[in-house]
């Protein structure tokens, strides 16, 4: 059996009176995997339990053979690009791009420049490298904070709501973005969203968690269409709830 680039296996962490639990799956380069849930159900917490950020009672995160969870945020190499961007206000586009290589002492390496030259170009951002982020648009600052997640050459990229602060517009032209980045840098995306449109069109693989538990995953379309429980149905939008009988307006939209 190839082991997975990526994986999650019986996974608990507690915050409070939440945790999650029994967290269970994997990815590979080539998988976007979309999480979606309701608000509070954990979302935020895996992503940050996978950078480092938390740490789980059990459970195991391996990457690329080495069981991750006792290294620091820093050792894992993995790319994480939140909502609104969070940028860093007194620095530089290119200090912040080049954040996460000065934490490694990577930023004045000639491979890490010129990586920050071509992504830069990549991602039309070159003329605001010496910009400020109060001065950008909230498309450029998601390019910026996107270019700051992948200059590291990161295996998986985290992503978390990253188009929910865009007008329409720009969603469409960052999804995209993200889509290109995918397959260009060949990395594992685990993007969290709220939005069904988001998950078909970008998500190779889907996650539907409640209450800090993964209820069902599989493919967007296997999901949607066949959900295996009331909760899923419901929540995923169906026409018709009728256990065992379901039919759904997103097979007519996606088929
Ligand atoms: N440090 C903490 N102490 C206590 N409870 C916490 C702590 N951190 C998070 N929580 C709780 O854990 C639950 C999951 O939070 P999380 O941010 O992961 O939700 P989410 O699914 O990302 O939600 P949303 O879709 O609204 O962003 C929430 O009920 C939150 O209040």
């Amino acid at each position: 059996m190839i082991t997975p680039l990526f994986q999650v296996s019986k996974l608990d962490v507690k915050a409070g009176k939440f945790a999650l639990q029994d967290i269970t799956f994997s990815l590979n380069s080539s998988d976007y995997l979309i999480i979606l849930g309701p608000t509070g159900c954990g979302k935020t917490m895996l992503l940050e339990t996978i950078a480092g950020l938390r740490k789980p009672t059990t459970g195991k995160i391996m990457l690329q053979g080495d069981d991750i969870i006792a290294f620091p945020p820093e050792k894992r190499g993995i790319g994480f690009a939140y909502q609104d961007s969070l940028l860093y206000p007194f620095l530089t586009v290119k200090e912040n791009i080049l954040f996460g290589a000065k934490a490694r002492k990577k930023d004045k390496d000639h491979s890490t420049l010129k990586r920050l030259n071509n992504l830069a170009e990549a991602m039309q951002i070159s003329h605001l490298l010496k910009r400020y982020p109060h001065s950008l648009s909230g498309g450029e600052k998601q390019r910026v904070s996107l270019a700051r997640a992948i200059l590291i050459n990161p295996p998986i990229l985290l992503l978390d709501e990253p188009l929910s602060a865009l007008d329409p517009q720009t969603r469409y032209v960052i999804r995209d973005l993200l889509r290109e980045i995918h397959f260009r840098e060949e990395i594992g995306i685990i993007h969290v969203t709220h939005d069904f449109n988001e998950a078909l069109q970008l998500g190779t693989h889907l996650l539907v968690m409640d209450k800090g538990k993964i209820l069902q995953q599989g493919s967007p379309l296997e999901v949607f269409n066949q959900p295996n429980s009331l909760f899923v149905a419901n929540f995923l939008q169906y026409e018709n709830i009728i256990p065992g009988n379901y039919t759904t307006k997103w097979f007519i939209i996606f088929c």
